[in-house]
Order: C-alpha cells, then structure tokens, then sequence
C-alpha cells in the first residue's frame, strides 16, 4: 500500500511545432517535439499533523502570484458539483454542458472570493485552470468516504517564457493535471501506485487538453500531448499520435522575438481569413498537411543516415527538410501570423545559410532554425551575435526529450 510522500515534484517540457502549425486546428497532420525547457510543480505537505493550519497555499513567482485557498473554501467549490460526478480517470466524461457548469461555477467563485477577483489577466487564467483541474479531477463520486484532504504548497516554476509559443500554458496544464491525478489515484485508492503510468499519462493529456480550452478556446490537441509523452510526435486531431524517435537528436536555434502574442486571438485569427476565403485558406492547409507528412518521413530517414553516418546523405536530407521549413514558414505568412521581427529573424538565418519558420500561433513568439549536425559553410557564431545585436535571445537546444515526469525529492 502506497501513500503520497510528504514532498515530491513533477516537470512537463514546452514543445515546438515543426509542421501544422494552424492546420492542426482543422485536422490535419502535424510533427511537434519536446523542448528541454521545463515547468515544475513542487508539492509540499503543509503544517504538521493536528495543526490548524488548513490552506492549500499556491506560489507562482513567474506570474507574479502568491495566494492561499482554505480547505473548507476548497470543499464548498467541490460541494458545488454535488450530484454530478464522475471518476477521475475519465475526463471524456466530461461534456461541454459539464464543462462550462464547472467554470461557471469557479468564475462565480471568484468573484467573490477578495484576491482572487483582482488578479491580472493572466494570473485569472492560471487560477482558472488551476481551480478546473483541481475540482475536476478530485471530485469523486464518493467524496464523504475518502481520506481526507491535507493541507499542501503548490509551488510553479519555469524555464519557460509565459505566453511566447513554446506552449507554457500546456506544459503547465500538463504538470497541474498530473500531480492532481497522482493525488486522486492514491485518494480513491491506497493500492494504486505512486506512479506516472502510461495509462495515467493519456488521462493527464485529456485534462490538460480540457485545462487548455480555458485558455486557447479551441486548441487542436496538439500541445497537451506534446508535453505529455514528449519525443517527436505526429499527431492527428482528435487524438491519433505516433511518436518518431529521435535516437541521434536534433538541434535548433530558438529564437525570441521578445513579442508577446496571444494564440487564441491568432487562431481566430486564421478562423476568420477562412470565413472570407474558404478555399483558399483550404488549399494551403492542405499543402501544410503535404509538407508533416514529408517532413515525418525526412525525418525518420535523417535518424537513420546519422546513425549509418552517411555523411552525403545526412546533408541531402538536412537540406530537404530545411526547404520544407521555408516553404512552411511562407504558407504561415501568407495565413497572415507573421510579424516582422520573425521576418528579420528568418532574412539573418538565410544571410548564414540557415532555414527556419515561426513555431506556434506565430504574431511574435519564437522562430526556429534548423541547426546542422553536420559541417556546412555556416558560422553558427556570428549568427548568434547577429540576432543577439538586433535584440532577440537565442537558445541552443536539443529536441525530443521525454514528457511528464514525477520526482522524489
Ligand atoms: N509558469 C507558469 N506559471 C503560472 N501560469 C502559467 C505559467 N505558464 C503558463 N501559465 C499560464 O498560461 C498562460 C499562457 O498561455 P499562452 O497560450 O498565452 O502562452 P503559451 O503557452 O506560451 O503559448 P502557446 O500555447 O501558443 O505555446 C498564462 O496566461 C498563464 O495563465
Ligand atoms: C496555432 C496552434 O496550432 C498552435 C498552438 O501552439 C493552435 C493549436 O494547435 O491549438
């Protein structure tokens, strides 16, 4: 019999989109990998036992936030599902009538509750969907019949720039959903394992999908699997996922435009382009959906020619996946999510011999480029100050790395 360790975290990664970004969203086929850039939740046991310290205390330093829940407010937020429950491991359960009576539920909550109805916007998102997975997936049909909830810190921190597109708010959805379903398991039942299983990750994916579309609206999916299993993905909507692996790596540049941008806004955006030219806008994503689908077979062969280390195919393929990135980025330019301090991203990588693309909703965020893993004329060096010098952060990083994770520490 496991119990839950008075203190443990859990970290999920960003990701980049390779390929569909935007056409995601209308079911087409898109390549993302994990970033080794992380979130991490840190559960704490609060107060020591028959102490009256009953809080459930929540730390968020990148948004500013540092606020406090008492169990008995926590419970009355519970009380409100009362005759509408379900179990924790089933988020499809979930319909949008469920789904919105809840979030009604905690916008009532909150205005009336004193710090939280004066919190910014993003500190109101965050709280949303920290408030959503928390009720959610601890609510359970025979709530008067389980152990006790105990007071806890949940403390969020992130190497993760918040709303830039490296998908902040999914890994952060991703590590919220995890260490509420790890806590569920154990409360519903002491046999279960203190684990992140496979099966319990497809759930955590569904509500964090579910945390997403507080945030996003209508997301494709795409971002909460990502961060979940982590790895190359090709992904599908509603939820067709294969994972690629990626054995010999792969590197990019990402590039901070320092612009921030709201994905939802860009993703109504395109909606509304479509509305006015639905063909077109048809044709492209199309063609979006053509290049993931060369993309993921480029890239399976590129793992291979590394691993065979064959030198002049190795640089055929690099080359061929660099003009799909191109060609990706002017199909993205012309769904209007561009933003001119992309472009001139995109003009100094060219200037070095480099391809990339926007990655994400586009508007600002990051670019990606393609970094060879094998010689080419290109001086990665002066690349970098060129970008540094006009005002954007750049990061080298490694793609692919694993998705959720729990640790003891
Ligand atoms: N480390 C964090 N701490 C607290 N809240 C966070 C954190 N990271 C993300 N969030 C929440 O997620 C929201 C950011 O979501 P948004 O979609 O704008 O950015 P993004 O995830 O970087 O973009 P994208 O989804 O396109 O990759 C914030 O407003 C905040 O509510
Ligand atoms: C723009 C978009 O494709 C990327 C968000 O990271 C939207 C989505 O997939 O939900």
């Amino acid at each position: 019999m496991e119990s839950l360790p008075s203190k443990f975290s859990i970290t999920a990664p960003g990701k980049v989109i390779l390929h569909g970004d935007h056409s995601v969203v209308y079911g087409h086929l898109a390549m993302a990998a994990s970033l080794d850039l992380k979130t991490k939740i840190e559960y704490s046991l609060q107060g020591a036992a028959g102490s009256n310290q009953r809080f459930i205390h929540f730390v968020m330093p990148k948004i500013a936030l540092d606020l406090s829940l008492s169990l008995s407010e926590f419970n009355h937020l519970l009380s409100l599902t009362d005759g509408d429950t379900w179990a924790f491991n089933n988020p499809q359960s979930i319909g949008s009538a469920k789904f919105n009576k809840i979030l009604e539920n905690i916008d009532s909550f909150m205005a009336m509750k004193p710090g939280l109805k004066s919190l910014s916007v993003q500190q109101q998102q965050a709280m949303k969907c920290c408030l959503f997975l928390m009720t959610a997936i601890l609510n359970h049909p025979k709530q008067d019949t389980l152990p006790r909830m105990q007071p806890f810190q949940l403390t969020v921190t992130s190497e993760l720039p918040v709303g830039g597109g490296a998908g902040s708010s999914a890994s952060f959805c991703v590590s919220l959903a995890a260490l509420f379903v790890v806590i569920a398991s154990l409360r519903a039942e002491p046999a279960n394992k203190f684990n992140l299983s496979d099966d319990k990750k497809e759930i955590i994916s569904n509500w964090a999908f579910l945390g997403e579309k507080i945030t996003h609206g209508n997301p494709s999916g795409l971002d909460n699997t990502v961060c979940t299993f982590g790895s190359l993905i090709a992904f599908q909507r509603p939820n067709t996922m294969e994972k690629i692996p990626l054995n010999q790596g792969l590197r990019v540049l990402l590039v901070d435009t320092k612009v921030s941008r709201n994905t939802k806004s860009l993703v109504e955006r395109v909606a509304r382009l479509r509305q006015r030219h639905e063909p077109v806008v048809d044709t492209i994503m199309k063609a979006m959906n053509g290049l993931s689908l060369e993309a993921k077979e480029l890239l399976k062969q590129l793992d291979e020619a590394k691993l065979n280390k064959s030198e002049n195919e190795v640089a055929d393929l690099f080359s061929k996946l660099e003009e799909l990135w191109s060609i990706n980025h002017c199909l993205l330019q012309s769904l209007g999510v561009s933003h001119p301090s992309l472009e001139r991203i995109l003009q100094i990588a060219r200037e070095h011999n480099l391809s990339g693309k926007l990655t994400g909703a586009g508007g600002g965020g990051f670019a990606i480029i393609l970094l060879p893993g094998h010689s080419t004329g290109c001086n990665l060096e002066s690349m970098m100050e060129n970008l540094l010098s006009n005002g954007f952060d750049v990061r080298d990083v490694e793609l692919g790395g694993p998705g959720v994770q729990l640790h003891l520490n």
